[in-house]
């Protein structure tokens, strides 16, 4: 007889904990079992309380707990192995059920509930096990202490009732009404299946029961009453690894695996959707954006119709971004599926349209804003012209001139200037419109361009060519959709088409109008899933904000948001959230939505927990520097082993990040001189060299992730640069707003970059944003 054996999540999670010599035993367990589970070997046995646990045996110490999954036609068993684990942990009373909102198997576990909790509500394990001289019954509980039965529950707004349409599992619902705190809460939740847990921490949150039904329950809602006796199929539509001979490859990757099948329901569904237009999805850090825009990659290039061609685009806002999103999607999708996607960031994309309509040898030097702004002061010098700032007039060709293709003098009359501050006269804007010419002209004779202004020509060349091809459209439509060859042989229009059929774009937030533009023009307009955008307006950085309706790129309807935290801990994230959205009042900031809403992180949560982040004041920057390599060190040493005692290399897992290059350098210098600790600075390109602690600015560290992270010189008059912004407080009011905000948000991409441990100091007086 064989059997087919399939590994429930919590399960397979549990394996990659386990040491080598036990895994090594449950891959022997599996063949033996998969050849024939009635082996005696196995001890294969039903639990009392459940009729549907079954317990095997790993080794002398371990067991499997499996659930039958029905039979087939020709005999071949399908068994689900829900835990894998010490036989003192395994009780009588554990239970697997089908959940009877989303019809999928869920396991129950007990073996982690804690004792008061299960007391409270009544709940004696029993060993199925015992040891010899251990009685067979755990000790009747003791009587509760009078104070406790005083402590309302935590849960006490709701009913069975409420939990049980919910969805939580039907074993987990007198527990949770008994918790009394959130530590009791966490302990009832870790061996909870995760319906029942998103809902737990959804109500304890605060969130309302419509709230719950509508983010939670009715996105895995099945649809109709599932049979709840029938385990075969549930476990169709319940997800599980298939044990096969890959099954150790699987296991031994461990929890780098994890994002790559185990999505979120929330997740699941935003990737999976079919979308009549332009989507997005934002949410917090660390929530999975990218994670989805990965798997949404995926999903698409798995529908493609065959072909050689890359019909997909994934791009996103800086180099160094892209090669993670290579090496991250390389490994979640086989190499012929790869093959069919472009990953490019903008610039570079804009650069390879510039290239294609310019003729070889007149391309122009693109160069970056520091270099344009001497540019301008020295314009500005030269005339003699002392009425606007060269920062200014830079802003106002960026923003204004080059950010809404303003093509000509009379059409900057009539430019809106939304948040630039004072509005202009028309003698004004005449003025500013002679001084941007002779500029621009200036910048053609040193042939060199800005980045902007290359995006802009970018999306003017895009634009062009989507017009083409709806203008060809149009034509064969009319004349009866014949093919159009005495026009296409001439024009070499033929083979014109959209560039591409999906793109997907990740840490929107950044991208200016014309990078919209320009993407808008390359993919079709008129198809489904054409655009699918992952941000999180929280984390803009960059000045540039955008309003896609307004640029073609219509997402209404199309919105979702990602919630639960799965890199930061509550402790980290709790003083992110205050970063971001200050409790005083008077700070008070909003968010935008990338259209013409507002966004906020409502609901933003973490279940993971970890050290509270610590917040420590120096006289000095040199006394900072000292305690920053005395914390480095420590770090370092305590991430020099792993869970299990053995040696590991703590190198890449531990950072710094300072607010300029000035401090990088400072900062690499003292640790690698004073402190022996080496150091890899992270350039736009990916840290340089194999320094074991990665040394950066705050713009570095968008979209990257640390095990540990220190952020210094986290001072007043640092963040924000005081002496650069302070004159636009009296000067331009709104400027003022924005360059705060851009440095609020810097701060909060860096807390938000660490996993287990943040840092934070300063000297002098700490930043305003800092919640001390
Ligand atoms: N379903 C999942 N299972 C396991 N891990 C996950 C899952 N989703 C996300 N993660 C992990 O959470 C971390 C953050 O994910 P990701 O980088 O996609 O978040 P993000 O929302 O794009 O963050 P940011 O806005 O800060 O760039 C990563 O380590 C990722 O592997």
């Amino acid at each position: 007889m064989t059997a087919r054996l399939s590994l429930y999540r919590k399960a397979e999670q549990e394996l990659y904990k386990l040491n080598g010599s036990v895994k090594a035993e449950f891959y022997n367990f599996c063949h033996v079992f998969r050849n024939n589970p009635k082996q005696p070997g196995l001890r294969l046995k039903k639990l009392k309380g459940d009729s549907r646990i079954w317990s095997a045996r790993v080794n002398d110490s371990y067991r499997a707990l499996l659930a039958r999954a029905g039979v087939d036609p020709d005999g071949t068993e399908s068994w689900l192995v829900i835990a894998v684990r010490h036989r003192k942990d395994v009780y009588e009373e554990l239970q697997v059920a089908v959940n009877r909102i989303t019809g999928e198997i869920e396991f129950v576990d007990l073996a982690v509930v804690g004792d008061s909790a299960l007391r409270r509500a009544g709940i004696t394990l029993t060993p199925a096990e015992p040891d010899e001289a251990v009685p067979s019954t755990v000790p009747a509980p003791a009587p509760q202490p009078a104070a406790a039965a005083d402590v309302p529950p935590l849960l006490a707004a709701y009913s069975a009732v409420d939990l049980r349409e919910l969805g939580v599992a039907d074993q987990l619902i007198e527990l949770a009404l008994a918790v009394t705190d959130s530590a009791e809460l966490d302990q009832l939740v870790e061996g909870a299946p995760l319906l029942s847990k998103d809902i737990l921490y959804g109500l304890a949150s605060g969130m309302s029961i419509d709230e719950v039904r509508k983010e939670i329950t009715q996105p895995v809602e099945l649809g109709h009453e599932p049979d709840l006796g029938d385990f075969a199929a549930a476990l169709t539509r319940t997800k599980v690894t298939t044990v096969d001979d890959a099954v150790q490859a699987i296991i031994d990757e461990g929890d780098f695996r994890a994002w790559k099948v185990f999505l979120h329901p929330t997740q699941e569904r935003i990737v999976h959707r079919h979308y009549n237009g332009p989507a997005r999805v934002s949410g917090g850090p660390g929530t999975g954006k990218t994670i989805v825009a990965l798997h949404r990659v995926k999903h698409l290039a798995e529908h493609l119709p065959p072909g050689n061609n890359k019909p997909i685009l994934l791009t996103t806002f800086t180099k160094n971004l892209t090669t993670d999103l290579r090496q991250r999607l390389a490994s979640l999708i086989e190499p012929k599926l790869l093959a069919r996607v472009e990953i490019a960031h903008i610039d570079q994309l804009a650069a390879r349209v510039l290239g294609e309509n310019t003729a070889p040898g007149r391309a122009k030097q693109r160069v970056y804003n520091h270099v344009a702004l001497n540019e301008m002061r020295q314009l500005l010098a030269e005339l003699d012209d002392h009425r606007w700032e060269a920062e200014f007039l830079l802003e106002e060709w960026e923003q204004v001139i080059l950010g809404q293709s303003v093509p000509t003098r009379s059409a900057y009359f009539q430019a809106r200037r939304a948040g630039r501050g004072r509005s202009l006269t028309r003698p004004e804007r005449n003025h500013i419109w002679k001084l941007i010419e002779q500029f621009t002209a200036r910048l053609d004779k040193l042939g060199v361009e800005t980045w902007g202004q290359a995006s802009e020509r970018a999306a003017r060349f895009e634009i062009e060519r989507a017009a083409k091809i709806r203008a060809r459209r149009e034509y064969k439509d009319e004349i009866g959709g014949v093919d159009l060859i005495h026009r296409d042989n001439s024009s070499g229009m033929r083979y014109l088409g959209y560039r591409y059929r999906h793109i997907i774009v990740d840490e929107a937030q950044d991208l200016s109008p014309a990078h919209w533009k320009m993407l808008r023009a390359m993919a079709d307009p008129d198809l489904s899933n054409d655009i699918f955008i992952a941000g999180d307006t929280h984390q803009r950085i960059y000045d540039h904000q955008v309003s896609l309706g307004a640029l073609g790129i219509n997402i209404r309807g199309r919105s979702s948001r990602l919630t639960l935290s799965y890199r930061t801990t509550k402790e980290i994230l709790a003083e992110a959230l205050r970063v971001v959205e200050p409790r005083n009042p008077i700070q008070k900031v909003s968010y935008d939505d990338l259209d013409d809403g507002t966004d906020n992180l409502v609901g933003y949560r973490s279940v993971l927990h970890g050290p509270a982040p610590t917040f420590t004041p120096y006289e000095t920057w040199d006394e900072e520097l000292a305690g920053l390599a005395a914390t480095l060190t420590t770090w370092r040493q305590e991430l020099s082993v792993d869970d299990k005692g053995s040696p590991r290399d703590p190198s890449g897992h531990i950072a710094v990040c300072v607010a300029d290059r000035d401090m990088v350098s400072q900062t690499m210098y003292y640790l690698t001189t004073k402190a022996k600790i080496t150091c890899a600075e992270l350039t736009k390109d990916g840290p340089k060299g194999n320094g074991e602690v990665h040394v950066g600015t705050m713009h570095r560290f968008k979209g990257l992730e640390y095990q540990r992270l220190a952020i210094v010189g986290a001072s007043d008059g640092i963040i924000p640069r005081t002496h650069v912004i302070d004159r636009y407080r009296t000067e331009d009011p709104p400027r003022y707003e924005r360059e705060q905000r851009k440095a609020r948000s810097l701060l909060f991409v860096a807390t938000t970059r660490a996993r287990d441990a943040l840092a934070i100091s300063w000297h002098g007086k700490p930043s305003p944003y800092l919640p001390v």
